[in-house]
């Protein structure tokens, strides 16, 4: 708590600063970033995910950095590091996380980022921000199509296209004015396979994604599917369903959806402020993107067009046969299959 809010004073006085170095690409020397995150200090640290630690740090110019320190041992050779960051370097977009820059000496290999004064939709929704309750229905309607719009950008403009590989909460960050910034795209490039798997993308994989360890531009959308239920319901990615087990997010939401039970889904913490009409259109896109048959899935380029709210694609989507009610014993079976999966993978809720 401490360490945030020194940085929310540092932050303000910033801002100006932070936007006009925002655009410039680098490389940094391991001293500089050493010196801007006080040697990798435990105080500095945001966060640990699969890949390694990140550190919040600030530059000589006073401006605000995200320093991500790649797992030691998992680095890749020195120019294929080079070749993969450079790549990711170079993507712009107003809804994803560019990279300031980056380091690789001896064994160290560093990505450095603008840090993101608001932090995740983690932190958000469930997290150290989520009593603020900061997060209203329409800065949660912006965001869901923010980030669609950027990864939609991944997979269908940026050369060469780019799959994601690791959407989840945490790698959505939100800028000084809330709007999304997903971070960590192509990062599967820069980390040995299986880095992935790790207990935090719990609830995000596609289940062939699971099993192949290869990511593809539907196990995003399914990814991507996993955060709008999020938005909507707020709940986790796993939803406890008893004391020692959990359902996917999916599994807890298809049967109510399809029984039309919407005051079960809709998230508390809302009190009711939302436009029914949007909040719909975000749980039955999230669903249609988690569909198990992956040809059923949607392009992220259609999924920005649903959220949007293209009148027919929305309505023939709440009609899609997974909406339809399947009397009793389909869904009693499905519950109890999912919670033997649940308890097979012994999660921990
Ligand atoms: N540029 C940034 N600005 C602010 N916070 C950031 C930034 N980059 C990362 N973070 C936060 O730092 C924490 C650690 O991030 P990290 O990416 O290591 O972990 P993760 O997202 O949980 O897992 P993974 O490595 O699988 O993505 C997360 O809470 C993340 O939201």
């Amino acid at each position: 708590m401490a360490l945030c809010s020194m940085f929310c004073c540092v932050k303000s006085s910033n801002r100006k600063n932070q936007r006009i170095k925002e655009s410039t690409w680098r490389i940094f020397s391991l001293r500089e970033l050493q010196v801007a995150t006080n040697n990798f200090n435990y105080d500095n640290k945001l966060g640990e995910g699969g890949f390694g630690s990140v550190y919040w740090g600030q530059l000589w110019d006073a401006s605000q950095i995200a320093v991500k320190r790649l797992k030691s041992g998992s680095g890749k050779a020195e120019t294929e590091f080079y070749v993969e960051v450079e790549i990711l370097g170079r993507v712009r977009h107003k809804n994803l996380l560019s990279l300031r820059g980056y380091s690789s000496q001896g064994q160290e290999r560093i990505v450095v980022s603008d840090y993101m004064t608001n932090l995740s939709l983690l932190s958000h929704l469930h997290g150290q921000h989520s009593a603020e309750f900061l997060l209203d229905w329409n800065r949660r309607m912006d965001l869901a199509i923010g980030a669609a719009e950027g990864i939609a950008y991944l997979h269908h403009f940026a050369t060469p296209r780019i799959i994601h590989g690791n959407i989840k909460a945490s790698n959505v960050l939100l800028d000084e004015d809330f709007k999304a910034k997903v971070s960590e795209f192509g990062f599967i490039k820069l980390v040995p396979e299986g880095a992935i798997s790790a207990k935090g993308a719990r609830g995000y994989l596609a289940p062939e994604y699971a099993s192949s360890g290869k990511a593809s531009a539907a196990s995003d959308v399914y990814s991507f599917g996993v955060l709008l239920l999020e938005l909507a319901t707020g709940k986790r990615p796993l939803v406890k369903s008893s004391s020692t087990c959990a359902l996917t997010i999916i599994d807890w939401a298809v049967p109510l959806a399809r029984e039309r039970k919407f005051s079960e889904l809709v998230d508390p913490d809302l009190d009711g402020k939302y436009l029914e009409e949007e909040w719909r259109r975000v749980l039955f896109v999230g669903l249609i993107c988690a569909h198990s048959q992956i040809e059923k899935r949607p392009t992220m380029l259609e999924v920005v067009e649903l959220l949007k709210g293209d009148k027919e694609k929305v309505a023939a989507l709440e009609n899609d046969e997974m909406f339809k009610s399947i009397p009793g014993t389909e869904e009693a079976s499905k519950y109890v299959v999912s919670e033997k999966v649940a308890k097979q993978e012994s999660v921990n809720v």
